[in-house]
């Protein structure tokens, strides 16, 4: 049997200020859909996702509502939690940062930065974006002081004291680390915006707030809060903490550490490239493996932002078409990594073509005509019985390799672009080769070579899909004769025969095939 890793990825903690929306969701989904995939190659995962509760937003978005701040997060938390369930999001851990375990990692890694010197409390002064959470240089902003990220929220002037952490102490050792780590931060865009940036020099960012109630106090100041970013990041390392475990940094860091994937929008690229691999050197951590920034869901060229107010409400979207609809959509229309605009027609367009006419249809065509020409019983075959120059067996030998080398990579469109080479060759296959005449003809054999070549065509597709849309696998699965479920978590021995599954040619003679039924029924064009 093969071995075993561990695999560690995350979401970002996603802010409280509103109720998720699709671009949350997008990062969710992926995520999601990298987990299943691990655990699919036999790996251990840990999926993490979670909330990022404290910071000037949250609290002045509770106070406009009247409702305490920690309401007002219970509240959007839940709101988060049901949208995951209802997308079939696997996720191992939810880390919220008003966690009370958080507060003891948070003081002790601010302690390991104290002592190691990186703190220092200076003057601040510069212009704020409080729904960014971070000062912005006067170049970046848009005409009227407005941020490039919020376009409709002005930033606003700060002269306060705060403290300081060390980040241009920093430099060198980021700039080496970038440079021995090539794949550190992708895509390749994304690690050449952030080499630009630190090319131009690192200057010290501070780490706390005044008059700011909503956030843990500094240990060594308490008329400080620490500053939002601070405390969220170090929500990934709280999550790593058994459930019983005391919530200590070595307890944290024993079984999961280092994190083997942040996944991120490209938003909050700096904070995680930039800002965190430093706050851990500081604190003598060993660093993450790998940050992968991917694009925007964009309306009308504009980035979809709960701030905007421009955003497809992912609940009405996964009622009206069904989660793995929702997921095929994000991963197959959006080349991961780009920016993609959303659109309701080009989404009905896909699904119906992709999962109603090319997949669904397959398979019930090719039930249909089992049904017809061998009574139903499966085709008294097996791989042996096709030779190997057959069409179909010819794509579907290697095509695991293929398709898990683009999981790997990230490239999901990818990955179902070439699952859907062998689904359209099959499609093709039958109408080339007409099985219909063919059993007018009595070649019975040829019949059963064709329909089982499809089916197990249907079958590798299936599961190689099933990362993204495990219960459309699982549906097509139950009527090739499997009990297999792709929603099924934990490692059993039916697991270990489902490793296996990547390979062609697993279906057998007299699997027991049940009654086809529509898997996928095409969807109306908005009006
Ligand atoms: N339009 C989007 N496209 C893709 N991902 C997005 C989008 N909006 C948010 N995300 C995901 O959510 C993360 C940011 O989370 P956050 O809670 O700050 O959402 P937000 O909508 O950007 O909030 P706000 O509008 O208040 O800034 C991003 O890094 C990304 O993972
Ligand atoms: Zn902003």
């Amino acid at each position: 049997m093969k071995d075993r890793f561990k695999f560690a990825l995350t979401t970002p903690l996603y802010y409280v200020n509103d109720v998720p929306h699709i671009g949350s969701a997008y990062t969710t989904m992926v995520a999601d859909v990298i987990a299943r995939f691990q655990r699919l190659q036999g790996n251990s995962v840990l999926l993490i996702t979670g909330t990022d509760e404290h910071g000037q937003k949250i609290e002045r978005t509770a106070a406009e509502q009247g409702l305490e701040p920690q309401v007002h997060c219970d509240r959007i938390v839940a709101s988060f939690q049901s949208l995951w369930e209802k997308l079939n999001i696997q996720y191992d851990r939810f880390s919220r940062t008003t966690a009370v375990r958080h507060e003891a990692i948070v003081k002790e890694f601010f302690e390991r930065v104290w002592q190691k010197g990186d703190i220092y409390l200076d003057q601040q002064q510069g212009w704020y974006c409080v729904s960014c959470e971070e000062f912005k240089e006067e170049r970046d902003l848009l005409e009227g002081g407005f941020c490039p990220l919020h376009p409709n929220k002005q930033v606003e002037w700060r002269d306060e004291e705060n403290y300081f952490f060390k980040l241009s102490q920093y430099q060198t050792q980021l700039e080496t680390l970038y440079a021995q780590n090539l794949d550190f931060i992708q895509p390749e865009s994304r690690r050449n915006e952030v080499l630009n940036f630190v090319s131009q020099g690192l200057k010290d960012f501070s780490i706390s707030r005044v008059n700011l109630d909503w956030g843990f106090p500094l240990p060594s100041d308490p008329n400080h809060t620490i500053y939002v970013w601070f405390d969220a990041l170090l929500g990934y390392v709280t999550a790593l903490l058994e459930p019983e475990q005391e919530p200590t940094l070595a307890n944290a860091l024993s079984q999961w550490w280092p994190i083997n994937l942040h996944l991120i929008g490209k938003d909050i690229l700096r904070f995680h490239a930039v800002y965190w691999p430093a706050m851990l050197m500081s604190a003598e951590l060993p660093l993450p493996k790998r940050i992968f920034g991917h694009g925007f869901l964009t309306k009308d060229g504009k980035k979809m932002s709960k701030t905007l107010g421009n955003t497809v409400d992912p609940f009405a979207l996964v009622n009206k078409y069904s989660s793995d609809a929702v997921r095929y959509y994000f991963l197959k229309g959006i080349d991961f990594g780009k920016d993609g605009d959303f659109n309701e027609t080009r989404f009905v367009e896909l699904l119906n073509a992709d999962l109603a006419d090319n997949l669904g249809n397959l398979l019930n065509r090719t039930l249909g005509m089992l049904k017809k020409y061998c009574q139903s019983n499966g085709p008294q075959l097996t791989e042996a019985d096709l030779d190997l120059e057959h069409p179909l067996k010819k794509i579907g030998t290697g095509l695991s390799d293929r398709v898990f080398q683009a999981y790997e990579a990230l490239q999901f469109s990818q990955a179902c672009e070439e699952i859907f080479n062998l689904i359209r060759a099959s499609n093709k296959h039958i109408d080339e080769s007409a099985p219909w005449s063919l059993y007018k003809q009595g070649k019975q054999k040829e019949v059963e070579q064709i329909l089982y070549a499809v089916l197990e065509s249907v079958r590798l597709s299936a599961y190689l899909l099933s990362p993204i849309i495990p219960n459309l696998s699982n549906d097509i699965y139950q009527q090739l004769g499997f009990s297999f479920d792709f929603n099924h978590k934990t490692h059993n021995l039916a697991d270990d025969i489902l490793i296996h599954h990547s390979q062609w040619g697993k279906l057998t003679a007299n699997q027991n095939l049940s009654k086809a039924r529509p898997i996928f029924s095409k969807l109306e064009l908005p009006s």
